[in-house]
């Protein structure tokens, strides 16, 4: 499981080790340095010779210790480094003086004061220059003048210093490593070093832009409860990666396991739920054909495409296996919900901004609303218990479709699965595009009948028509670190929606009102720039809903929607459009083994 990390976390991860005795300060930093001297020769191995330069910018902290020992390591090698420091050497703390002092007895330190020309005894060509001013106690804008932003900033490996290669400790300076925002003058890095865990400064915002890549050394920092980077830390305040490979794999693992007929199980098609997308009238009924096509191949047993009478040839000459019905405003609807067997809803892609999209949402989430007490819609704001024991991430029994399936065989984890984020109602609803946009003027009507079986999608403009608060916070230029954050703002729309929300971009979040989250990031070795294509939202939302059909929690739908989705359109490649991505499916699902 990929965990990924605060500042603040980071910290207490360290100061626990230390205070327990396990490991000294200055054993973490030292295997900080050696860390990074093996990225980068494992990144480059024609640097793991004797004959290459660096140059090491050093900053006022810890981070600029990383540095010194860095600078040591590569100077006892054999290779010719400078060393520069931004601050005073009396004022660095403990570890970082005595590295400071170490790397003394071999060469000197140059005063960093906005300069780095030095004509007798400047390293002429270095092959590395190592950024170790600021990691995770960057705190205000950088601002050390303008031949500190040209060096930082240059295009790595850019043709003026040959094949410079840029590496940043931890995280490039300027970066926040809680929000991926940018503070002052940035580092541009061609590869960043970072110790125990990713921080979520990596994957968002700015992040993948400056990190180049990211290489995580082990420092040998004990694993708490949990055994992964975490540490003790409550569930509610975890973010886990949709590098998270294993946890995805867990869900695609149950939902493959409902596929395969044995001689015990009665599986018919409504055992896999019934979902029903909404669709608007003629000419707009393509986004709800693109979502119903995600909800089938996904596995909802039944596809169900709702739409104006007047569109109902227009749908019906376009789909197959999907089935497409007339369903005529808000009291339509109501009577098609009558229905028990479906069990997901899609409302938004293609709806228009009408009154009749606020009618229907409003009338899909009362008519899906959980009954009986306590379950009131708009509810579902309770905090887990971190206590509470967790249990296995089996199906959510909740759904009247959905049978219930063994847990499929999971790939060896030491971690233990997250508690479930509350219990799902029997009917889950996916709001979408105009489905959003039309509470733009009234969120709080839209907040009141949410429940805990629904799922936002939005996207940053849908986001801040819903949350402007929210979103206001969520782009202000970063002026302190560390930095309000998209993990942030999503967890407090979660909160105030009082159901899940995922927030889309490259570094999509997914937050659930209990403080569960996790990133979907599309960056790095998944980035996949052609996703940004005209229906491609539709498709996920689709395939968050046939999830949902499944008996998926919101939460898990969410996240794993978004990791498939991705993984389609790594797996097309350039060239795709929104029908390839559930097309592409099944080749993702033979891939994953199932
Ligand atoms: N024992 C430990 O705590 C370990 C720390 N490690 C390293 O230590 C780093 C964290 O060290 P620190 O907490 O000392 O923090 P940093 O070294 O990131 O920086 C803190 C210092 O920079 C100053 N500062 C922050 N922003 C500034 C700005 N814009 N302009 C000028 N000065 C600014 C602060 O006032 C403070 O003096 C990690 O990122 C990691 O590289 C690693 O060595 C592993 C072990
Ligand atoms: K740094």
């Amino acid at each position: 499981m990929t965990e990924l990390l605060t500042a603040a976390q980071m910290r207490a991860i360290e100061q626990a080790a230390i205070a327990s005795g396990e490991v000294t300060g200055l054993e973490l930093m030292e295997r900080a340095g050696r860390g990074v001297v093996e990225a980068i020769f494992e990144e480059w191995p024609e640097l793991a010779t004797t004959s290459h330069k660096a140059v090491v910018l050093c900053g006022p902290g810890n981070n600029g210790g990383d540095g010194f020992v860095v600078a040591r390591l590569l100077k006892e090698w054999g290779w010719e480094v400078e060393v520069f420091l931004y601050g005073d050497p009396e004022k660095l703390p403990p570890d970082a003086k005595v590295n400071y002092e170490r790397w003394g007895e071999l060469g000197e330190t140059f005063a960093f004061s906005g300069t780095f020309y030095h004509p007798e005894r400047r390293v002429a060509y270095p092959d590395v220059f190592f950024d170790a001013l600021f990691g995770i106690g960057l705190t205000r804008p950088v601002d050390l003048g303008e031949e500190y932003a040209d060096t930082a900033e240059s295009v790595p490996g850019d043709g003026l210093r040959g094949n410079l290669r840029h590496v940043a400790i931890d995280i490039p300076s300027g970066l926040c490593s809680d929000s991926g925002k940018v503070l002052g003058a940035p580092f541009l890095a061609d590869m960043t070093v970072t110790f125990h865990g990713f921080k979520h400064g990596h994957l968002l915002d700015f992040g993948p832009t400056l990190s180049g890549k990211v290489i995580c050394k082990d420092i040998g920092l004990p694993a708490g409860v949990g055994s992964g980077a975490f540490g003790n830390f409550p569930y509610s305040d975890r973010v886990t990666s949709a590098f998270d490979r294993e946890l995805q794999f867990d869900q695609v693992m149950r939902l493959a396991k409902t596929r395969v007929k044995t001689p015990h199980d009665d599986v018919h098609k409504y055992t896999h739920g019934h979902a029903l997308i909404l669709s608007g009238g003629p000419g707009k009924t393509g986004a709800a054909r693109l979502a119903a096509r995600g909800a089938l191949r996904i596995g909802a047993g039944l596809v169900t495409v709702g739409c104006p009478q007047t569109a109902l040839w227009e749908v019906a000459s376009q789909v197959t296996a999907i089935m497409c019905r007339p369903l005529d405003g808000a009291p339509g609807l109501t009577e098609a919900l009558e229905d028990e067997r479906i069990n997901a809803l899609c409302l938004g892609p293609g709806l228009g901004l009408g009154a009749d999209t606020q009618a229907l949402v409003l009338a899909a989430l009362k008519a899906t609303a959980p009954r009986g007490p306590g379950s009131s819609p708009g509810q579902d704001r309770s905090e887990h218990n971190p206590a509470a024991p967790a249990p296995e991430p089996g199906p959510r029994p909740t759904s009247t479709a959905a049978p219930a399936p063994e847990p499929g065989p999971r790939p060896a984890s030491t971690t233990p699965p997250a508690p479930e984020p509350g219990p799902r109602p029997a009917r889950a609803v996916v709001l979408d595009a105009d489905a959003l946009t039309r509470f733009e003027r009234n969120p709080q009507v839209l907040f009141d009948a949410l429940h805990q079986g629904c799922v936002l999608t939005p996207h940053a403009g849908e986001f801040k028509r819903l949350f402007p608060d929210i979103a206001e916070k969520l782009d202000a230029p970063a002026t302190t670190g560390p930095a309000y954050s998209k993990v942030d703002a999503t967890r407090e729309a979660a909160k105030r929606a009082g159901c899940t929300i995922l927030f889309k971009g490259p570094d999509t979040v997914i937050a659930h009102p209990s403080g569960q989250c996790s990133i979907n990031s599309s960056a790095y070795e998944r980035a996949a720039p052609w996703l940004a294509t005209a229906g491609s939202g539709d498709v996920l939302s689709g395939m968050i809903t046939g999830l949902l059909a499944r008996g998926l929690h919101p939460f898990d739908a969410a996240g794993t929607a978004a990791w498939l989705h991705t993984e389609c359109a790594l797996s097309f490649g350039p060239g795709l459009i929104a029908e390839d991505i559930p097309e592409e499916l099944p080749k993702v699902f033979r891939a994953l083994g199932l």
